[in-house]
């Protein structure tokens, strides 16, 4: 999950989408809380003195600032992200707004100053991240920062690495058979589906099964699933007052906060039995009481009496807490057997940003791995067992942060589900609006799968066409809309004052600057990334970021679109689709960017496979694929 604020609206057409008034007001709040972003619920920082210019500002009202013409632009055209981008031409890269109560917030859209902040200068994010802290986990990776962030993307990176996910393509295929089952019995009905609802069931098989070993079948369970259940809720509470940053202080009320302990340690206790299991079946004695301590006794006791037998203990002290390379909360597992002392060599797992600059081509997040854990990875079924190996090798006694392995669990849940499915849910909607485009990729799909039905990663690297379609998706519908860093007292850019301010970053922005892209920017044309010495061949690196740059780019980029270029090939291979909704998608921006009408879909199989296969050479012969 990650922290987005605005609404946007369909780039389709360069239509302004219609806003209600209730989507209007959360417009505003959500205006609030970037300008906020900084500050978290504590009051605005006192200004220190300017080192540098001011940016240039939007005209403005005494005392409401910009507040009544956002309000009025939100009201009447379009979605903050709109509004931004006109700014944005009016007033250059550098610009500021500001809405009473919150401090400055400053739009950066130069490429290079965008490289300074997150490569050179590293600000830190938004304090305001903290609040999603019970959705996310107190120790997750998207909030922390230093050395505790470097050790856990260390960590985690050989899991999201493109050497290891290979290895894990069987469980993205097995997840979406269940969706292509689902889509069988819709085209027998001839039901509508609402498309995104099922990407986002998917994607949560897809987190569990990939990243954590456990086979959940959302897709038959829906909803009314426990997991999902805790985990909507909270999503849901924790999000109202994210919204409403004016009424951002009633989350400190005492029921409240009680209340949101009760739904986290829901959610916690959820995912703190997948843990305990795992790390049981891989052999490793779990602190009953600490573990019971960090997610709630019942559910965790009951987890480790269903797996008795596999020698659970306690046996971790907190001393062992000062030993483990995640400073955090007791450590409240400790290694059954000692590791494998062989495989004591020194991690060289990188979390730097230049290994993860092009998340499209070979390059990817987990940079070079040693032979060791080259090995583990061989070794290991799924992310979180990776980590917990790479965890014990690295730790002087074996031991385990549990609570720092249960954030990133959490993390990955969150940010692992509703970015992809957002993701699938646009292009679809933007396959539907452009037949041409999507006739193209069934028959590059078709031509290089031929009768087979499961992709081999082989396979999907040889879709060419496939990778510019996504590639042109998040180009213009970004699922993460807004990036927000703050800038340290005293600090400057570019020869602004950039002191105690919210920088921001819209990738959507970066994406539509005719400058760059040439004037066909606001257009869906995947064909774009195919012309040899075209615009999109030359594009500065900052100037298309769906998935940020620098060291605190995406971890997960590799994995979503290997588990989207899955997905849409298996779908496409035998299915045919026709928007059914009455009329265009429109953003609804929650955390992050979703359809909001769902992306209802009337689904028919395809033709003949072996007679659309022929076709389909024929065509991708001319299509000159
Ligand atoms: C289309 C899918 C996705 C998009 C567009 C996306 C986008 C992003 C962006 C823009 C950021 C930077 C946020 C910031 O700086 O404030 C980010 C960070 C992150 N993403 Fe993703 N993401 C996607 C999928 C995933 C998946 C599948 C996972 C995990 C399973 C994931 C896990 C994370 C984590 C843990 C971070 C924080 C990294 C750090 O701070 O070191 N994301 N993502």
């Amino acid at each position: 999950m990650q922290l987005a604020y605005g609404q946007q609206g369909c780039c389709m057409g360069g239509h302004a989408a219609p806003r209600s008034h209730r989507s209007t007001v959360r417009g505003i709040l959500r205006v609030h809380a970037v300008a906020g972003a900084a500050s978290g619920s504590t009051s605005p920082p006192q200004p220190s003195r300017p080192k540098g210019k001011q940016p240039p500002r939007p005209p403005e009202l005494p005392g409401l600032m910009h507040s009544a013409s956002m309000t009025a632009y939100l009201a009447t055209q379009g979605d903050l992200e709109r509004l931004l981008l006109q700014w944005r031409q009016q007033h250059g890269p550098f610009f500021e707004f500001q809405v009473p109560g919150s401090p400055p917030v400053m739009v950066v859209a130069d490429p290079e100053a965008i490289r300074e902040v997150y490569e050179v200068l590293q600000y830190h994010k938004s304090p305001r991240y903290k609040d999603l802290l019970p959705v996310l986990g107190s120790q997750s990776m998207v909030m922390s920062e230093g050395h505790t962030w470097k050790a856990q993307r260390d960590a985690f990176n050989p899991g999201f690495s493109s050497s290891f996910l290979k290895t894990a393509l069987p469980g993205f295929i097995s997840c979406t058979e269940h969706l292509v089952e689902r889509l069988e019995a819709a085209a027998e009905q001839r039901e509508v589906v609402q498309l995104h609802h099922l990407t986002v069931l998917t994607t949560l098989e897809v987190i569990c099964k990939v990243g954590f070993g456990e086979d959940i079948d959302f897709l038959s369970a829906g909803r009314s699933g426990p997991l999902w259940t805790a985990f909507e809720g909270l999503g849901r509470h924790v999000a109202w007052f994210l919204d409403n940053v004016p009424l951002n202080w009633m989350k400190d009320l005492p029921w409240n906060v009680s209340k949101t302990q009760r739904m986290q340690q829901q959610l916690d206790s959820q995912l703190m039995a997948i843990l305990v299991k795992r790390l049981q079946e891989m052999g490793i004695s779990v602190d009953r009481q600490a573990a019971a301590a960090l997610a709630g006794a019942d559910v965790v006791s009951s987890s480790v009496a269903s797996s008795a037998g596999t020698g659970a203990s306690s046996s971790s002290s907190s001393s062992s807490a000062a030993k483990c390379p995640f400073p955090g909360v007791a450590a409240a597992v400790s290694a059954a057997t000692a590791p494998d002392t062989a495989q004591r060599t020194t991690l060289t797992t990188s979390s730097s940003s230049s290994d993860a600059e092009c998340p499209f081509g070979d390059t990817d997040t987990g940079g070079e791995a040693s032979a060791a854990t080259e090995q583990m990875m061989l070794d290991s079924k799924d992310i979180l067992m990776l980590a917990v190996k790479l965890c014990q090798k690295e730790s002087v006694d074996g031991s385990l942060d549990l609570e720092m392995l249960l954030s990133q669990m959490k993390t990955f849940f969150a940010a692992g589900h509703d970015t992809t499915a957002g993701l699938l849910g646009w292009t679809m909607w933007y396959l539907c609006q452009h037949p041409q485009v999507e006739r193209r990729l069934a028959a590059e799909v078709a031509a290089v799968l031929g009768s087979s039905s499961q992709p081999s990663y082989q396979q999907l690297s040889e879709m060419r066409y496939l990778n510019a379609v996504l590639k042109e998706s998040l180009r213009v519908r970004p699922p993460v809309g807004l990036l927000a860093r703050w800038g340290p007292e005293g600090s400057s850019l570019a020869g602004y004052d950039t002191s105690s301010k919210v920088l921001l970053v819209s990738p959507y922005v970066q994406h539509m600057d005719t400058q760059v892209w040439g004037p066909d920017a606001a257009d869906f044309r995947p064909e774009r990334w195919l012309e040899e010495g075209g615009p999109a061949q030359r594009v500065p690196p900052y100037s298309y970021m769906p998935f940020s740059r620098g060291p605190r780019n995406c971890i997960g980029a590799q994995f979503a679109l290997l588990e989207a270029k899955t997905i849409l090939a298996m779908m496409l291979q035998k299915f045919e689709f026709e928007y059914a909704g009455d009329k265009p998608e429109e953003v609804l921006m929650s955390v992050t960017a979703h359809p909001k009408f769902g992306v209802p879909l009337r689904v028919r199989r395809r033709a003949q496979p072996a007679a659309a296969a022929a076709a389909a050479a024929a065509a991708a012969a001319g299509a000159g694929l």
